[in-house]
């Protein structure tokens, strides 16, 4: 297995399933260390791949080792869609990766699939609030909004993040938590998305890319772009960590990957 690694926590792993392989232990080592700092681990999810590359997380020894029950589950977005349909993030999420692991039901959090957009935008945005009240999420010292554990993000052919697209005008959006989009150009079009000083308060982020149709968004983001035309993937800048997860075929149009 080919591995690289760069001072910008670029990791380059061969094949996809190394990727998966490495985003299964990077996981399970912030679970096993947010679980003993705080007793709960916040991870975001987003939908894509990434939930198909997660795989690894709910195998041998993950499945014993990881403390599942102080697991709690949100999406960095959601397709404003019945939770049934195979449009669904959370219909995916549930069927490739929490039916698989005992996750207290309880404990994730999927958007009012009865409400239209900006209903189920409000409805999350409050969801969060009350979990802030409660404790369960935190805020962060900085920015004052919410602050997650861990955010699983996947990226666009477009360099969209979550259901942040270039050009739109939600990627400035800087005041509410959730938001919502009627007019996505990744189908289907009526979406509730986290914003960016959501995303960009949380202690870690992954970003989940594979694939040689991402190689040139990639070399875009990682490259020397003029702020005025930022990729939204390049506007994701944690108050934490951010880990890049690339294999061969999305790095394949780097310059250099040292
Ligand atoms: O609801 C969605 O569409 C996703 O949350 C979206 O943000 C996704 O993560 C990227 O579009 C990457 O998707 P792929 O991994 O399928 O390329």
């Amino acid at each position: 297995m080919a591995t690289e690694k760069d001072e910008r926590n670029v990791l380059v792993l061969g094949t996809e399933e190394d990727v998966s392989v490495a985003l299964a232990k990077y996981t399970a080592d912030l679970s096993n260390k947010y679980c003993k700092k705080k007793g709960s681990f916040t991870v975001v999810l987003s939908g894509g791949t990434m939930i198909d590359t997660l795989r690894k997380l709910v195998e041998p020894p993950y499945t014993e080792s990881v403390d599942w029950s102080k697991w709690h589950i949100f999406w960095v977005d959601e397709r404003v869609v019945p939770l049934t349909s195979p449009d669904s993030n959370y219909k995916l999420a549930c069927d490739g990766f929490l039916s698989k692991v005992p996750i207290p039901p309880g404990n994730v959090y999927a958007i009012n699939d009865t409400l239209p957009p900006e209903g189920a935008a409000d409805d999350y945005e409050d969801c969060l609030k009350k979990l802030v009240d409660s404790k369960v999420l935190g805020l962060s010292e900085a920015s004052g909004f919410p602050k997650f554990d861990l955010m699983l993000l996947g990226m666009g052919p477009d360099g969209h993040v979550a259901s942040l697209f270039p050009g739109h005008p939600l990627v400035h959006e800087d005041k509410r938590w959730v938001t919502f989009i009627k007019d996505s150009p990744k189908l289907p079009p009526e979406r509730i998305t986290f914003t960016f000083p959501v995303i960009n308060s949380s202690s870690d982020i992954a970003l989940v890319i594979t694939g040689a149709d991402l190689a040139t968004a990639v070399n875009r983001a990682l490259g020397d772009c003029p702020p005025s035309d930022l990729l939204p993937v390049q506007r994701v800048s944690p108050e934490g960590q951010l880990q890049w997860f690339l294999d061969k075929d999305a790095a394949s149009k780097l310059h250099t990957t040292n």
